[in-house]
């Protein structure tokens, strides 16, 4: 039988990295085994769904390449679906109507709490038929009475949940509308879920919907509950409690592929490799060999992973992403060198591409100062001697190639009987402005000869002015 995941976040804000790392699961458990991937909005909740989370949480997912084999589907439109599932549970006697008004129900429990029992529903009215024509009424699933719950969880093992603990649940609200286990029990049955992979914040409702499954003559889907991610405080995260939005580590300058091995990799390991592509992670990854206990984020083990990705990842791909930054930051490359030739030069010296195009201005934008530290430093009056021999060597340049640069470069050096230091620091706080940059021929290549020139004509006045 083929396999079929879901991921089935609420549209109550962005998607956050514990979300996503769950849907990361359930994706690749569907890829792994050629099966299917099902999107499910779960907006039942009126109040705290919106448009604009369901907007986030699908461009997140696009954003991370967690692609979808069908979908999205809205919970708010299957009321009908729904609706019919509750009345054939009736009409079968699994469910019951109950006409207990809510202080009727919160009076039950303060007493149960009184006499030190745990608070639940009693089952008044599952067995009665003395009903009234007037009331409002609520509807209750008949859950068994005796008998033990067996969850073969994939990641946690063994879980037993005997049924005296389970109360006779809700199912649809006394305005007729379907309560959250009941829609997300039907969804997985008429979905064909065969793998239910979710946060284990779920784990109490599991019991619950899969006695609902039961009395609708469903197939069981196998569960795998994962650990939660915490937050630095040690609770869960979550879109109440400070999560951060995947989107988020793009605004910041992250990789897709970073954060995907990072998330992986935080509760599900394979020997002690660290890196994966997706493309191994779709043939390693085996829920079996998830953590069973919850992780913390750790901010540090992400940059180390991303500036690996900006390192090793094609420079033409790696450039389709650092386009984003460069709008971002409003920064006109049109006269400057492509994207692609700034990530080779640029990615190893950074550790995001919000950092990189930070540190990149120079190569496409003139400026009218040098960084103070810098031009004290290196643009000394001892500086223009030197500065002034390359600027010749460099005029006279027909090829403006690193190499042809390299040995220019060199050339000046050694006419002066100089050292590479005492001429190539002068010159990449005039070309730069500053004193980090790449090779020094690599730089100088990508600025082109028009603005290295000036720029050291630039330098020379500042030593002058300086000297005076
Ligand atoms: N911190 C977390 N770590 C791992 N998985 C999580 C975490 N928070 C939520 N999930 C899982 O992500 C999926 C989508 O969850 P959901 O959209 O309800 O997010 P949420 O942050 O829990 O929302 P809310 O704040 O509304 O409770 C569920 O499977 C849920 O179990």
């Amino acid at each position: 039988m083929s396999i079929v995941t879901r991921f089935a976040p609420s549209p109550t804000g962005y998607l956050h990295v514990g979300g996503a790392r769950t849907a990361l699961y359930s994706w690749l458990h569907a890829r792994k085994t050629g099966g299917t991937f099902i999107l499910r909005i779960e907006d039942t909740d009126l109040e705290r769904s919106s448009q604009e989370s369901v907007d986030a949480i699908l461009e997140g997912m696009e954003w991370l390449g967690l692609d979808y084999d069908d979908g999205p589907y809205y919970q708010t439109k299957r009321f009908d679906l729904y609706k019919e599932v509750v009345a054939q549970l009736l009409a079968e006697g699994k469910a019951y109507k109950c006409f207990c008004t809510v202080e009727e129900v919160d009076a039950m429990r303060e007493a149960q709490m009184a006499a030190g029992e745990k608070p639940k529903y009693n089952g008044m009215w599952r067995d009665r038929t003395d009903h009234p024509t007037d009331k409002p009424y609520t509807i209750r699933f008949k859950n068994p009475l005796d008998g033990v719950v067996v969850i073969d969880d994939l990641i946690k093992g063994r879980i037993e949940i005997a049924n005296a603990e389970l109360d006779d649940l809700i199912i649809a609200r006394s305005d007729g509308t379907p309560t959250y286990n009941l829609t997300v029990v039907v969804d997985d049955w008429k979905m064909g879920i065969t793998h239910v992979i979710r946060g284990d914040d779920h784990v109490n409702n599991t019991p619950r919907q899969m006695n609902i499954l039961a009395a609708l003559g469903a197939e069981l889907p196998k569960y795998a509950h994962v650990p939660m991610i915490l937050g630095d405080d040690g609770k869960r995260l979550s879109k109440r409690h400070g999560a951060v939005g995947v989107m988020q580590y793009r605004d910041n300058g992250f990789l897709p592929e970073a954060l995907i091995n990072y998330l992986v990799r935080l509760g599900w390991s394979h020997g002690d490799q660290e890196i994966f592509s997706k493309e191994e992670l779709v043939q390693l990854f085996d829920l079996s060999d998830c953590n069973r206990a919850p992780s913390a984020f750790n901010t540090d083990k992400l940059v180390w992973l991303n500036q690996h990705y900006m390192k090793t990842l094609a420079p033409d791909y790696v450039a389709t992403h650092l386009a984003w930054h460069v709008a971002d930051q409003k920064l006109d490359i049109s006269t400057g060198p492509a994207l692609t030739e700034l990530v080779k030069v640029q990615a190893e010296r950074v550790k995001t591409l919000k950092e990189l195009v930070e540190v990149s201005r120079y190569f496409y934008e003139d400026f009218s100062e040098f960084e103070e530290n810098a031009a004290k430093k290196h643009l000394r009056p001892v500086a223009a001697e030197p500065l002034v021999a390359v600027q010749a060597k460099l005029a006279e340049l027909t090829d403006w190639s690193v190499e042809a640069l390299h040995k220019a470069i060199n050339d000046a050096a050694e006419s002066l009987g100089l050292g590479m230091g005492k001429v190539g620091m002068p010159l990449r706080v005039a070309v730069t402005g500053g004193g980090n940059s790449p090779a020094l021929d690599a730089t100088l290549a990508l600025i082109g000869k028009d603005r290295v020139l000036k720029r050291i004509s630039m330098a020379l006045e500042y030593i002058s002015n300086r000297a005076e």
